[in-house]
Order: structure tokens, then sequence, then C-alpha cells
């Protein structure tokens, strides 16, 4: 398992020009091996710094096959949901087709039957393989050191067997969302934290740093066999002390 890797740049603008600079050259590339890009995509603060920066740069998007880290089971007209945000921030500028490129996931139905849904496009994408390997996750940090829908303390944590599964308690609203959990989390090829803003200062220090008995979520994405990577910002790396 790799130590994380961690950049820090000026400030958030730099960091989704990073951000979207990697991305695209992880797309590229796994389209070139595997005819296809796989990524899991967050919302919060990176929906702002994807759609800015992803169509201003060239890739085959019709092999792209984007996925939510987690989403909130809310239907698509609903400012929360973050599939909409994708939609409206990329609108006009980059083609999605619903289950061809992008997958949403179906607030129709209840949040544990949606979670169990999801695991059946997962599986579409990625045909004979028990537990799927992200090309890319692209995920946030929340300020009480929460990834994906993954809280702490939250039983999810300790999820061995879905790989994706619902919540119904989120403490952050809204309470019900379906996440991914850490048996595909630490499968992917590759993880990208991007965190910015002085708000995010001591959480970090705590996860990249703190060597916890009980890690913060944030903290135990450690994916076996790939990379993980942080993108911060001075303002949200400004207590770590390898960077002082
Ligand atoms: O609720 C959520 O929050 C996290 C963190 O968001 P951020 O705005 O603090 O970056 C996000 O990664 C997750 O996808 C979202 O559902």
């Amino acid at each position: 398992m790799a130590a994380p890797i961690v950049e820090v740049l000026e400030n958030d603008t730099d960091v989704a020009n990073r951000l979207c600079d990697i991305v695209i050259d992880h797309a590229n590339k796994a389209i070139e091996s595997d005819g296809f890009f796989a990524v899991g995509f967050s919302g919060g603060s990176l929906v702002k710094f994807l759609c800015a920066g992803l169509p201003t740069r060239k890739t085959d998007w019709a092999k792209w096959r984007i996925f939510f880290c987690d989403e909130r089971h809310v239907s698509y007209d609903d400012p929360e949901c973050t599939y909409a945000q994708y939609r409206k921030g990329l609108e006009g500028k980059v083609t999605l087709t619903e289950d061809s490129n992008i997958f949403p996931i179906n607030p129709n139905v209840s949040v544990e039957k949606a979670a169990e849904e999801y695991v059946q496009k997962v599986r579409k994408v990625f045909p004979g393989n028990d537990l799927p390997s992200f090309h890319l996750l692209l995920l946030g940090m929340g300020p009480d050191g929460h990834t994906c829908s993954l809280f702490p303390g939250h039983q999810l944590l300790k999820e061995t067997e879905r790989m994706y599964a619902a919540i119904s308690d989120s403490p952050k609203p809204p309470p019900c969302r379906i996440t991914m959990t850490y048996p595909v989390i630490n499968n992917c090829k590759c993880a990208i934290f991007a965190s910015c803003g002085a708000g995010k200062a001591d959480i970090l220090q705590r996860v990249l740093e703190g060597n916890e008995a009980d890690p913060l979520p944030a903290a135990s994405v450690r994916p076996t066999k790939g990379d993980v990577m942080w993108l911060l910002d001075k303002a949200a790396a400004a207590k770590l002390k390898s960077c002082l």
C-alpha cells in the first residue's frame, strides 16, 4: 500500500486546474489501454472543480463511464441531486447520455433498492469482475472527515460485502443516500481527493498525520494496489506539519 501523495497548490483555481489535467490524463490512458474510462464522481466542491475545467480539455467522452461515489436519494430536479448538478455544469459542453456514459441512481425506488440497482449498473460495465476496479475515484472530504457518504462512527465503515450501500441516517442532509463502500473504494487504481479552504485544515491534519487508532473515514481510503493523492490549496494544508 503506497503512502498518500500530497500536492499543495496556491488556491482553489490551481487545485481545479491540476485536478482536471490529471483526470484527463488518466482518462485518455485508460481509453487507450482498456477502451473505456471508469470513473467515480463525488458531489460537493468537486462539482465546481470538474465542471470548470474538464470540458475545455480533449478526450473521447463517449468512452467515459461516469458513476457516482455517492449520491443523494432525491429526485433529479432537487438542487441536492449530484447528478443534476453535473448535468447543469456540463450541459452544452459535453454530451452526457444516461446509462451510456453517465450512470445516475434511480430515485423512484426505495433507497435500499436504489443501492442494489446501482450495483447492477456497475456490474454491467465490469462484466465478470467480482469486485470492479475503477480507473479513478474523485473524492471530497467534509469538515468532519467523511468521504463519499461514509461518516465517522457509522456502521457502514465496517461494510465488507456490498460495493454500494444505502444510508438513511446521514448526519449531513439529505439523510437518504447511496454510497460506495471500502471494498470497492480500496480496489480502485487511483483515488484523488481535492480539498480547499481553511475550514478543512484541522481535519486534514488528523487525516494525513493523525495515525489514529480509529481512523476518520477519509483516512481509510488506501487502495490496496493503487495510489491515493491529495490536491490541497495552501489554506487547507496550513496545519500539516510535513508542509511547514
Ligand atoms: O455530502 C457530501 O460531501 C462530501 C464533501 O463535500 P465538500 O463540499 O466538503 O467537498 C462530498 O465528497 C460528497 O460527495 C457529498 O455527498
